[in-house]
């Protein structure tokens, strides 16, 4: 096919076609027969008006003229030959032999001269010569014109191409780039000949470029196919990715002669291939990979790159014999956020806290966003349980200040539940269990602080299945016992009032104390059912003390902070007071100051609705929480407890003792009671009382003891309690 081809291209496969023109009939027919012996296609015009009309209908690779004609001499249709023909060769055959008309021949653009009478041989040479350059010249033309077509054609298909288009030489110098390399990248073409290929590499791929080229294993049945980034002109920063395929060119197929055909090195190509832009697909395969392992409102890894993480870090802690912690966050007050502002705020918030929980954190934490609003962090490498206090306290402090919502200032806080590896467990999953049981032992106490998980709130699935089981039979068969711890004041030794304690009385496992269930309870909102069991028998028991000689008896009682949310807590909770006759000014209720800022409005307006039946409010633990004056002073509050741990502290005469000095001097500037938590020791009840801090509640007085000893203690003489401690 390509021999036949070349052929067609080299030789003219018709026979020349050659004009003989005289105005002499009989020299006509001599010379056209002449011609005719040697096989051409002669056409005869007798004279030179004939001549231009064969011109005029036919073309010809040969004229041969008579100069001196009448009418339409020689020159005249050499003039009219160039004109239409200008590839017809023009031969002089004429009996004229002067200079000049010879000359003029030649000028005009005649090829040869041939005087008459002629030699037929020499004739015949003559034509055969001309008509032989004639061809060559004319396939010359024919070749060239397709070679450019082809060319053309090749160089459209190339610079059309989707992909670059390269060819490195033996040292990786660019020979050959097609133009795409401009609409792709930017670069001219120019400017990157001759430049070596790692000029447009990302750092990052150099390495791996380099050696991926210089393996030995290239062959055209074993293409270098690679991914890479290339850089964009005029940025350093920016780069697509491309799917490089390259091939190594046999010399043997494409022979080159020292110098690169095409090419801009000086030096033989190499390697030719391409470079397939795949930035699009790569962002989509990064999308979804980002998709599979984060979180999207928030961006933050999801619960599946978060475990996976997890699992790295304790084969590393434990490799090295170091601590990690884990995190468990539940943020207080989201739900009331999302269901009063909606869920377009509810996402906001949630990226506005993942924001400020980020800016607390190290590169090496992993903050993950485990579903709705709760949030795990894994903290590795610690030193110990110090270093995940002090995040802990970070993360608190951090959501403490409001969040303004579309003109909305919204306030929220964070429960937080801390595993350490390896003492809270040696797996992930125990690890996140952990954090999460430690999580409910925060939300139990009323939210908004941290706890590390200890034992102590363990109960492993199987046990906390038969413990909520049993425990819904606990509130059946009335096994919980409701114990009182006296309220003494200090300077007439006689009990002011009662705290109702929970107790459950096990079947199996004895007396269990609330740390042991009370997480449960709040966990699977059994809570509530507790609580008011607690009320209706504390009513009772305390009602019966007060009807029977002493009517100032106070009945204080804890409440849990699922109870008071509940929108139904004031009219539940009257209903059991008024089905007791219990007289509501000798209750007091006992919440933290969590629990209010939870929802500050609607807790304030609930807390307003209960004093005004005569409710007494108490905040217990006073001095851990938000200890702000706002509410306080915006509040119906009649008693602050000072927390047993700055009670405690009294002993040491650390920092503890000057925050009770302070919350005894406050609670006196603003006329509330104050019963001060967890005295132990004289030491304790002397400095108290020289604050003049007068109720008091602990174990010097005695631990909270059932309903019949208290019946007997108020019976008795009240100055023996401390002895009954
Ligand atoms: N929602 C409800 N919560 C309740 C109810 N009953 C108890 N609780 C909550 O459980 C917390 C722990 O109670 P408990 O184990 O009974 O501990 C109380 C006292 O025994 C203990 N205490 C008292 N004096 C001392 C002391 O001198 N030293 C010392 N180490 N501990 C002492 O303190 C607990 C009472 O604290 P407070 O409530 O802050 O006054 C308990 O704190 C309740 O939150 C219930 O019915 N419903």
């Amino acid at each position: 096919m390509a021999t036949e081809h070349n052929k067609d291209i080299l030789t003219s496969s018709r026979c020349p076609r050659i004009l003989v023109v005289d105005d002499e009939p009989r020299l006509l027919r001599t010379l056209a027969d002449l011609l005719r012996s040697r096989d051409y296609d002669v056409t005869e015009a007798l004279g030179g008006r004939e001549a231009c009309l064969q011109l005029q209908q036919k073309t010809y690779d040969l004229a041969l003229l008579d100069l001196n004609m009448p009418q339409v001499d020689g020159f005249q249709v050499m003039k009219e030959a160039n004109q239409r023909q200008p590839g017809c060769g023009l031969i002089v055959v004429s009996g004229e032999s002067s200079f000049n008309s010879v000359s003029r021949a030649l000028r005009r653009g005649a090829l040869d001269y041939i005087r008459k009478p002629f030699d037929p041989e020499e004739l015949l040479a003559t034509v055969e010569g001309v008509v032989g350059k004639q061809t060559l010249i004319r396939d010359h033309k024919r070749i060239q014109s397709r070679l450019e077509k082809s060319e053309a054609l090749h160089r459209y298909i190339v610079n059309s191409s989707p992909d670059i288009v390269f060819m490195l030489d033996e040292t990786g110098h660019i020979c050959f780039i097609n133009n795409k390399v401009e609409s792709l990248l930017g670069y001219p073409t120019a400017e990157l000949c001759g430049k070596h290929f790692r000029h447009i590499l990302d750092d990052r791929d150099v390495a791996r470029g380099t050696y991926a080229m210089q393996g030995p294993d290239i062959s055209a049945d074993n293409p270098r196919v690679l991914e890479v980034r290339l850089k964009t002109r005029g940025s350093r920063k920016a780069t697509r990715h491309f799917e490089i395929t390259a091939f190594p060119i046999d010399p043997q197929s494409w022979p080159q002669t020292g110098k690169t055909q095409g090419g801009c090195t000086g030096q033989p190509a190499r390697y030719y291939g391409i470079a397939r832009d795949v930035t699009e697909r790569k962002e989509a395969e990064a999308f979804i990979n980002f998709q599979a392992y984060h979180d999207l409102l928030t961006r933050l890894p999801n619960r599946a790159l978060f475990k996976d993480r997890l699992e790295l870090a304790i084969t590393h802690a434990r490799r090295g014999q170091q601590k990690l912690a884990v995190m468990f966050l539940d943020l207080d007050r989201f739900k009331v956020v999302n269901d009063t502002l909606g869920h377009a705020m509810g996402d906001r918030l949630l990226q506005a806290v993942t924001h400020r929980l980020e800016k607390c954190l190290r590169k090496g934490d992993t903050l993950s966003r485990f579903g709705g609003d709760e949030f795990t962090l894994l903290l590795p490498c610690i030193h110990g349980p110090e270093d995940a206090r002090g995040i802990a306290r970070k993360l608190i402090q951090a959501l403490k200040a409001p969040f303004q919502l579309g003109g909305h200032e919204v306030f929220v806080g964070v429960s937080i539940g801390i595993s350490v590896f390896p003492e809270a467990g040696e797996t992930m999953d125990m690890l996140i269990q952990n954090a999460d049981i430690a999580m409910y032992h925060v939300k139990a106490r009323g939210k908004d602080g941290y706890r590390f998980y200890s034992d102590s709130m363990s109960i492993n699935t199987a046990n906390r299945l038969s413990l909520e089981r049993d425990l819904r039979l606990a509130l059946e068969r009335n096994e919980l016992r409701v114990f009182y711890q006296p309220q003494v004041c200090s300077r007439s030794n006689r009990v002011v009032g009662l705290e109702a304690l929970v107790r459950w009385q096990h079947p199996e496992r004895g007396l269990l104390y609330p740390r042991d269930f009370l997480p449960l309870a709040e966990e699977t909102r059994l809570v509530g059912k507790l609580s008011e069991q607690v009320i209706d028998q504390a009513c009772r028991d305390v009602g019966r003390w007060i009807s029977t000689g002493h009517p100032d008896l106070r009945l204080a009682v804890n409440l849990s902070p699922s109870q008071v949310e509940h929108p139904r807590f004031v009219e539940t909770l009257m209903n059991h007071v008024s089905a007791h006759q219990f007289p509501p000014a000798n209750l007091e209720i006992e919440i933290t100051e969590n629990v209010i800022m939870n929802d500050l409005e609607q807790i304030s307006q609930k807390l307003k609705e209960l004093a005004a039946t005569g409710v007494r409010i108490a905040i217990d633990d006073f001095g851990t929480g938000y200890s702000s004056l706002n509410y306080l002073h915006r509040l119906p509050i009649h008693t602050l407890k000072v927390d047993q741990s700055f009670v405690k502290a009294i002993r040491g005469g650390d920092d503890g003792a000057c925050i009770v000095n302070a919350i005894v001097a406050m609670a006196h500037g603003l006329k509330l009671e104050i019963v001060a938590e967890g005295v132990e020791t004289d030491d304790q009840l002397t400095y108290l009382k020289s604050l003049g801090c007068h109720q008091v509640q602990g174990f010097f007085y005695g631990p909270a003891r059932p309903a019949a000893d208290i019946t007997s203690l108020l019976a008795g003489d009240a100055l023996s309690l401390a002895h009954t401690g």
